[in-house]
């Protein structure tokens, strides 16, 4: 079935628009070939240099687009799309590439968003128990700091989007420049998110309160309803501020968190991006590898 030329996803009008090859990337990007086929597109001015989007929103399409540009290779037919506010531009761009393009390829969603995401850009949907192996995953992340490591579960999905970051050969993070940080904690303060199985959170938080050090560690409640958030999976969120020594070392700490009876799964994100992609106030986009390498990839204006 061919796919839409014009979807709108969350309010973002996507556009599938041939366009003429796109410019090489700047020297230094590590990681699988770039796409120099006749459906790789030019960096689109309009959402941005109309004033359409904010300079937070503009950043997020830059990030989002720029990876996809890198990262979303012709061959690739399974795709994990991950959730946050920064990921409607993945798919966006993944549709611009056109119905070719996405004809035999499988979209695996990492919760309740962006499976709509990716059925209401007319994709293909499955799920990680039928493609345990994934080409490439692309994700938001709530912070990200120099070794890669990252904070994610701010929308509550961390535990699908760590087993689609696990099952992705190649992991990427987009995220707008106010995520990119030394250390995690930086800008972000709510704390880790923790996912628990509802029975056991009192447990769970008496622990992170008097074993782990997080006195202000306090299960997330819902906006729009009484009560907890409750995740995809049925289970609550717990978000545990740790200081930023502490914060230094996210390793150590998720291991912590993970061996509490009744954590299901923690929101820290340690060795597993390739890269993140940032998008900048000025246009640019930061891309940091994860041999530590950066990649600053100058605004364009053609
Ligand atoms: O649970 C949510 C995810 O981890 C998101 O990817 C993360 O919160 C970042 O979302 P956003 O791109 O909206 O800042």
């Amino acid at each position: 079935m061919p796919l839409p030329t014009q979807v709108s996803v969350k309010g973002i009008e996507i556009h599938a628009v041939p366009l003429p090859p796109m410019a090489p990337p700047a020297t230094g990007a590590q990681g699988p070939t770039p796409h120099h086929g006749s459906t790789r597109l030019k960096p689109l001015k309009s959402p941005i240099q109309e004033g359409k989007l904010s300079v937070i929103e503009r950043s997020k399409q830059l990030a989002a687009w720029t990876a996809v540009d890198e990262h979303v290779l012709p061959e690739y037919r399974v795709i994990g799309i991950g959730s946050g506010s920064t990921v409607p531009y993945v798919v966006e761009r993944i549709v611009s590439q056109g119905a070719e393009a996405n004809k035999d390829r499988v979209f695996i969603p990492t919760g309740f968003q962006s499976k709509e995401l990716i059925v209401s850009s007319g994709l293909s949907l499955g799920d990680v128990d039928q493609y345990p192996t994934i080409d490439v995953t692309l994700d938001g992340a709530d912070e990200v700091d120099t070794q890669l490591n990252c904070i994610k579960g701010g929308g509550a999905c961390h535990l699908r989007e760590k087993v689609l970051a696990e099952a992705a050969t190649t992991f990427i993070l987009v995220a707008d420049y106010r995520k990119n940080v030394e250390y995690l904690g930086t800008n972000f303060k709510a704390g880790v998110p923790i996912e628990v199985v509802p029975f056991a959170y009192a447990k769970v938080l008496q622990n992170l309160h008097q074993v782990l050090n997080s006195p202000k560690a306090t299960l997330r409640m819902a906006v729009a309803k009484a009560g907890p958030v409750v995740s995809d999976n049925g289970n609550f969120i717990i978000d545990a501020p740790f200081d930023v020594e502490r914060m230094k070392e996210p390793y150590k700490i998720m291991a912590q968190i993970k061996m509490l009876t009744g954590v299901v799964e923690v929101g820290l994100f340690c060795h597993m991006a390739r890269a993140a992609y940032f998008g900048n106030q000025d246009g640019s986009v930061t891309a940091k590898w994860n041999d530590g390498k950066i990649q600053e990839i100058p605004a364009t204006n053609s």
